[in-house]
């Protein structure tokens, strides 16, 4: 039967496909996270408690969207990598954004009361999303070295910066005066030599961020078990997702794990 005289104004909803061939990388950011962290308590810098919680969202979010297959997590923000050959909702923009976008932080509020037991959820967190193609794997890498850098600027930085408030009594505007113009070498210096901290000692979590990938579970070594049966069913059982808190900028991440890029 034919749609009825209103049905015209479908035709006005153009289509948005993602070019074929490509990688999608697509980068959700928390909103106004920084109020959203004052008035939830977070611990500074780093809330272990948050942190958590969206490496779990994002975990829930590769283990619905099999294309996925790499995340990376850091502060309020997670990357994640779609295989080149990704076919998900027809590669419709609109379509996969606004879909795993809305999973994520779903996951976040459902998963809030796992994480953070003694603090009601005020109001609800959302997430901005966008999704960026990148045509080969040098951008993909390059991408992925952009991110972690940046965890390593930032976590640095607010680790000096809060060591100075929070054990060195300086107020925020002293901090950040003591910190201006200071490089790298002299932020581990100053944490060093203050504080007694050393930086490279600091939780690889903090320091590297949180890299999810797909990780076929270790088959038991005893002889006894597990039975051929139970082998195969597990050999036939999907990858589970394992959190890391590794280096990406190196190659030796990459060339261990092929897969990665070549789908
Ligand atoms: N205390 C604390 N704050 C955090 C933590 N993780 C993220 N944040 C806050 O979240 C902010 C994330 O930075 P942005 O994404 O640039 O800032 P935003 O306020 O979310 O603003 P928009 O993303 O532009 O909406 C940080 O500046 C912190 O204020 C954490 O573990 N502890
Ligand atoms: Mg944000």
């Amino acid at each position: 039967m034919a749609g009825s005289k209103f049905a015209y104004v479908r035709n006005f909803e153009l289509p948005d496909p993602l070019l074929p061939g490509t990688f999608m990388v697509l980068r959700l950011d928390g909103h106004s996270f920084h109020r959203f962290s004052d008035v939830h308590g977070f611990a500074k810098p780093n809330d272990v408690r948050a942190l958590k919680l969206l490496d779990h969202a994002a975990t829930d979010l590769m283990d619905q969207y099999p294309d996925i297959v790499l995340g990376f997590g850091e502060s309020d923000e997670f990357s994640f990598l779609l295989k080149k050959s990704a076919s998900l909702y027809n590669r419709r923009h609109a379509k996969i954004l606004s879909t795993l976008t809305s999973h994520f932080t779903a996951s976040v509020t459902f998963r809030w009361s796992t994480y953070f037991p003694d603090t009601p959820l005020q109001y609800p967190p959302t997430f901005d999303g966008r999704i960026v193609l990148y045509p080969g794997i040098k951008e993909v890498r390059d991408y992925f070295s952009w991110r972690q850098a940046d965890t390593h600027i930032n976590n640095l930085h607010n680790t000096a910066f809060w060591a100075l408030v929070q054990q060195g009594g300086e107020s925020t505007s002293q901090a950040h005066s003591t910190l201006k113009g200071t490089q790298s070498k002299d932020k581990h210096e100053l944490l060093f030599t203050r504080f007694g901290v050393n930086y490279n000692a600091v939780d690889e979590r903090f320091r590297k961020g949180s890299v999810l990938v797909r990780q076929q579970e270790q088959q038991g070594s005893h002889p006894d078990s597990p039975s051929p049966e139970a082998k195969a069913k597990a050999n036939a059982s999907k990858p589970a997702v394992v959190i890391l808190h590794c280096d990406i900028i190196k190659d030796e991440f990459w060339d261990s794990r092929p897969e990665i890029l070549s789908g």
